[in-house]
């Protein structure tokens, strides 16, 4: 089958303070419709990983292939593009502009994409706060909504561009458990019924022993 993302043997050194041999040999691959969680003990290279793999971060060697296509190597301003339209990110903070709507806020990465209209890109907007059951905020500034309600907003700001793959850094990291859970089912949803990929670093284990896999880090290298 087709692989959403895949890695071929990334390594990454930090040269200060001193060498630091920070990710080793890291190859895996990601199918379409796959609920997959990155676990490990904290400064196992988890964040160091998903940065690479959301092509924000360049220094390393190895490849890196989203839709088969080979992304190592490409401009600031390809991977700028090839971000938006291809990865969601959803963060432990939502970081919403808070003198924004909710609307203007989901609305955002369509803009910069810019291959819609306003009223199309404003139709999806509409669409996806509906999908995750806050069509009642669309006009609310995003300042006045509750934090569970906030992360919603972010995963709908994150699904506009209709991503192959969403990437979460601890996306339930500053919810409580009810919301924890939430973002859980509208994840698990997103994979089972819109085939979405799914990759979530994550430090709660009942959070990734529900997900479809489990990659575990240590030191730097995937357990097998
Ligand atoms: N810019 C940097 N320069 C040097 N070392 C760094 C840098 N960034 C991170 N590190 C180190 O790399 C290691 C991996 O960090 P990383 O943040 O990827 O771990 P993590 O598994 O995500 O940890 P946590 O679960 O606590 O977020 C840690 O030892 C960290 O101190």
């Amino acid at each position: 089958m087709k692989l959403v993302l895949e890695t071929r043997n990334i390594n990454k050194h930090f040269y200060k303070p001193k060498d630091f041999h920070v990710l080793k040999d890291i190859s895996f691959g990601i199918q379409p419709g796959e609920f997959t969680s990155i676990v490990g003990k904290s400064g196992c290279g988890k964040s160091t990983l998903l940065y690479i793999l959301s092509t924000m971060d360049t220094e390393y060697t190895g490849e890196l292939y989203l839709n088969d296509q080979l992304i190592t190597g490409k401009s600031n301003e390809e991977l700028s593009r090839i971000r938006n339209r291809h990865i969601g990110f959803v963060f432990q903070f939502h970081y919403l502009l808070a003198e924004f709507s909710v609307l203007e806020n989901v609305m955002l990465p369509a803009k910069k994409l810019a291959e819609k209209s306003l009223k199309e890109i404003e139709h999806d907007a509409h669409e996806k706060l509906k999908m995750l059951h806050i069509g009642h905020l669309a006009q609310q500034r995003a300042s006045r909504i509750s934090g569970g309600e906030k992360q919603r907003v972010a995963i709908a700001r994150a699904l506009i561009n209709n991503p192959t793959i969403l990437m979460g850094d601890e996306p339930t990291g500053n919810l409580d458990s009810h919301n924890s859970e939430n973002v859980f089912n509208i994840f698990k949803n997103l994979a089972q019924e819109k085939g979405l990929s799914l990759l979530v670093v994550t430090h709660d284990n009942d959070f990734a022993k529900r997900t479809d896999r489990i990659i575990e880090m240590e030191d730097g290298s995937i357990l097998k």
